[in-house]
């Protein structure tokens, strides 16, 4: 498991860690793991051409630092100092010592167009609000200039506890952080602003209470269901799928492909598709007669290509079930009746409808995934799995939020959200909580839709045909 901590809790620990250990020590063991980063990311560091960008905090001084151990190694090392009268003492006379130099007034923008790594230590954890204006040119030109860009706990620019980026920002390609993650290097868009991420221990002990968790393959395989000897298929769970219409078949079929890979040991489909899903599935257990009426099942799944009838959705939402509600379903769905629920409640916009439900713009939700998704959850007193590059889970009583990073843009494709609406539904069938089934879920369709794109266009059925792999892959078989 991946966890990213607020501001707040990295300093609280910080403080705790820094009064056992000598001045600085800390300081040095982030500029040690940053040079390491950075030298690995040059190859060859004799001789290579580095240029600091330094801020007035300790940001600055961490690159500074940095610089200096990179400057003993036989790099030309050279810092822009932002405001000079305020940079890092200490780390500004090891640089010297070292041999670096600092740039002269002005000097900056050329230095960084001729550099083969800019090291962006303009402002971290202390940052707030969007770069300042005199940062900008040089977040231009180290996007424009052909070298490597690493950033220094986090790309300058974004802010930590959100994922929010306000104006310009610097673009790396290597985040550097400490400690622990912090949570807009894990979601969008300033996860995109951060490149990849490595994250260096300096000791830090953080408590409970992370903002965010990312599952990783073995979290998610301790998760998944798997049939004991004893299982019969109405033990595994069965799914109830209630979706599609005459207008929009493909919707139900779509569904029932994603629910028969997700570990329930039967699907139910209920609705007009019926014969377009027993062509395509025809292990299907089909009904035309409503939810009420069609029999027992674990979970239901409702709202993909349901149209305008509000009928299934009512029923489902009154059954005493886990239900995941999507799609049409979510515009359908009476906010009242889903508070009222008792039994677990997934709901799964993207980020237009939960822009709709919310009553806000696209932009806006896309702009504050974190917010939004803990709104939603909060107004419905459910639920609330946010679908877009980075898929956010929240439960409905706060906490921690999962975050899931598996996907692919290729995933943005017709249909691919009613595959992982019936793989959730199954999953919630099979007896995982609403947050395990949806983050579980999320993992497995990112996984497939990767395996299956393989850098190339594909179809939502062709990822519903490759969570098979995904699951085997997380499972560390076959
Ligand atoms: N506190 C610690 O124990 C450690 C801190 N470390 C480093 O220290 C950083 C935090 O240092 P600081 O608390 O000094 O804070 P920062 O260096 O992140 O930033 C604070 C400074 O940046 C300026 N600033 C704020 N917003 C700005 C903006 N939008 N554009 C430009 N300048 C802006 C402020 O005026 C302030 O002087 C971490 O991100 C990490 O890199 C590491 O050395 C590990 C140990
Ligand atoms: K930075």
């Amino acid at each position: 498991m991946r966890t990213a901590y607020s501001v707040e809790t990295v300093r609280t620990a910080e403080r705790v860690l820094m009064a056992r250990l000598p001045e600085g020590a800390l300081m040095q063991r982030a500029a040690a793991g940053l040079a390491a980063a950075c030298a690995d990311l040059l190859g060859r560091v004799y001789g290579s051409r580095v240029v600091l960008l330094v801020g007035s905090g300790d940001n600055g001084g961490d690159a500074l630092y940095a610089g200096a151990r990179l400057a003993r190694r036989g790099a030309g090392v050279t810092a822009v100092l932002l405001t000079p009268e305020r940079a890092h003492a200490g780390g500004l006379a090891a640089l010297r010592r070292a041999g670096g130099s600092v740039a002269a007034a002005g000097a900056g923008e050329g230095l960084v167009a001729g550099a083969d790594l800019v090291v962006d230590g303009i402002v971290g954890i202390g940052g707030k609000g969007g770069l300042r204006a005199e940062a900008v040119p040089l977040a231009e030109a180290a996007r424009r200039s052909r070298a490597a860009v690493v950033a220094v706990d986090l790309p300058s620019g974004v802010d930590a506890d959100t994922g929010q980026v306000h104006g310009a920002a610097v673009r790396a390609d290597l985040t550097v952080t400490f400690g622990t993650h912090k949570p807009g290097l894990l979601i969008d868009p300033a996860r995109e602003y951060a490149g990849s991420v490595r994250l260096v221990d300096i000791g830090l002990e953080l408590p409970d209470g992370a903002v965010l968790e990312a599952l990783q393959h073995a979290d998610v395989a301790r998760l998944l269901p798997v049939p004991a000897v004893e299982s019969d298929k109405y033990r595994r769970g069965v799914v109830g799928i209630a979706a599609g219409s005459a207008r929009y078949p493909g919707a139900a079929v779509l569904a029932v492909s994603g629910a028969l890979r997700g570990g329930a040991g039967a699907v139910r489909y209920v609705g007009p598709a019926g014969d377009a899903v027993i062509a395509r599935f025809p292990e299907t257990l089909v009904s035309d007669r409503g939810p009420k009426r069609a029999g027992r099942v674990q979970a239901w799944v409702v709202g993909p290509g349901a149209g305008d009838d509000a009928g299934p959705v009512a029923e489902v939402l009154a059954a005493d079930v886990p239900v995941l509600v999507d799609a049409d379903g979510l515009r359908l769905a009476d906010p009242g009746a889903v508070r009222r629920r008792t039994a677990p409640t997934l709901m799964t916009p993207h980020a237009g409808e939960a822009a709709a439900l919310l009553g806000v713009s696209r932009e806006e939700v896309e702009g504050a995934r974190l917010a939004a998704v803990r709104e939603l959850a909060g107004r419905y007193g459910a639920a609330v799995l946010l679908k877009g590059s980075t898929t956010l889970v929240a439960g409905r009583d706060g906490g921690t939020v999962r975050v899931n990073a598996t996907g692919t843009s290729w995933l943005a494709t017709a249909g691919s959200g009613d595959v992982l609406s019936g793989l959730v539904g199954s999953l919630l069938a099979a007896g995982l909580s609403a947050v395990d089934a949806g983050s579980a879920g999320a993992y497995l369709h990112g996984l497939a839709g990767r395996f299956a794109a393989d850098g190339a266009p594909v179809g939502a059925h062709d990822v519903a045909d490759a969570i098979p792999g995904a699951w085997r892959d997380v499972r560390g078989v076959g």
